[in-house]
């Protein structure tokens, strides 16, 4: 039964993640397995007796622990989404927002009743810590025609290494999320192959980032993508990192080899 979901899922989410309709993945071979009141399973937006909520949350929007840097970086890139033509009317820009949930599996319209269903209470790692502020505050922005990504990302108090400083592994863990988001949303779902990480100048905890990703090439299924992770300001080159990620079928992650 989730193999015929994760495959559904899978060619969704490598059609762009986007449209995917729960009632269209639920077969009424799935809703037997279910055993619950789906026979007459219905839009979701019109569902009643559906037991969970339907909206996941955005974790990238601003909250009161950013600091003045990260709100100004925000409000920077975020103003890049907007663009007005010649006639000076407002429309969209190049560059887009990009939401971050708790779980990559609610990207997919629908997806947010199956992370129900699949493994309930597996968490997104940087997003598996409550308390605002206190590990990975980031919010990322795609150039879909430029093929970048860039993240402010402030790092907090949880995320230490060498004292006052932040972790390496919280380095790379921010790094493969950036840069596996891009090649996710270039390419549909993806694993990390290989991330190669240099560690250019240690990073003071509390530090507003700049993490830079680009497409360096795309090979049949094997996506390269490149990084730097820099001061808020650019001045200062932190971290440098290569990347190669695979297209997967994602059914054996739902414990299916198709
Ligand atoms: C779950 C759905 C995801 C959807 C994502 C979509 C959108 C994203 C949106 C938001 C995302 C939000 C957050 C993202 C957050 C984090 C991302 C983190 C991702 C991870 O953190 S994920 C965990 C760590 N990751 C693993 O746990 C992988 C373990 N591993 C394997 O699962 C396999 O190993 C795999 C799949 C990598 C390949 O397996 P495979 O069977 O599909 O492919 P195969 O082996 O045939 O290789 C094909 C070609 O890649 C070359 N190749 C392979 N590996 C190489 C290597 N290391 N070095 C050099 N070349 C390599 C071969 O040489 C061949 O090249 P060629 O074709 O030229 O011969």
């Amino acid at each position: 039964m989730l193999g015929h979901i994760a495959r559904r899922l899978g060619h969704q989410m490598s059609n762009g993640l986007k449209g995917m309709n729960l009632p269209h993945v639920l077969t009424k071979e799935t809703h037997r397995h279910l055993q619950s009141p789906f026979d007459t399973i219905c839009p979701v937006s019109m569902m009643s007796l559906w037991p969970f909520s339907g909206k996941p949350q955005d974790f990238s929007q601003p909250n009161s622990s950013w600091s003045p840097e990260m709100v100004r970086l925000y409000e920077h890139y975020n103003a890049l989404c907007d663009a007005e033509n010649e006639n000076g009317e407002k429309k969209r820009g190049p560059w887009r927002k990009l939401p971050s949930y708790d779980r990559t599996i609610k990207y997919a319209t629908g997806g947010v009743h199956l992370s129900k269903l699949v493994q309930a209470k597996a968490r997104l790692f940087t997003r598996c810590i409550e308390e605002e502020g206190a590990a990975f505050e980031y919010v990322a922005f795609l150039n879909k025609v430029e093929k970048t990504c860039v993240c402010v990302f402030q790092a907090g108090h949880l995320l230490e290494g060498a004292p006052g400083h932040l972790h390496g592994g919280a380095i790379a863990t921010m790094i493969d999320t950036v840069t596996g988001t891009l090649a996710g949303y270039l390419s549909g779902p993806v694993m990390t192959a290989y991330l190669n990480t240099n560690y250019r100048s240690p990073v003071p905890l509390g530090s507003v980032l700049l993490i830079h990703c680009a497409l360096d090439r795309i090979e049949g299924k094997k996506i390269f993508v490149n990084c730097k992770v820099t001061s808020s300001d650019e001045s200062k080159l932190h971290t440098e990192a290569a990347a190669l990620f695979v297209s997967i079928n994602i059914g054996p992650l739902f414990g299916t080899q198709s």
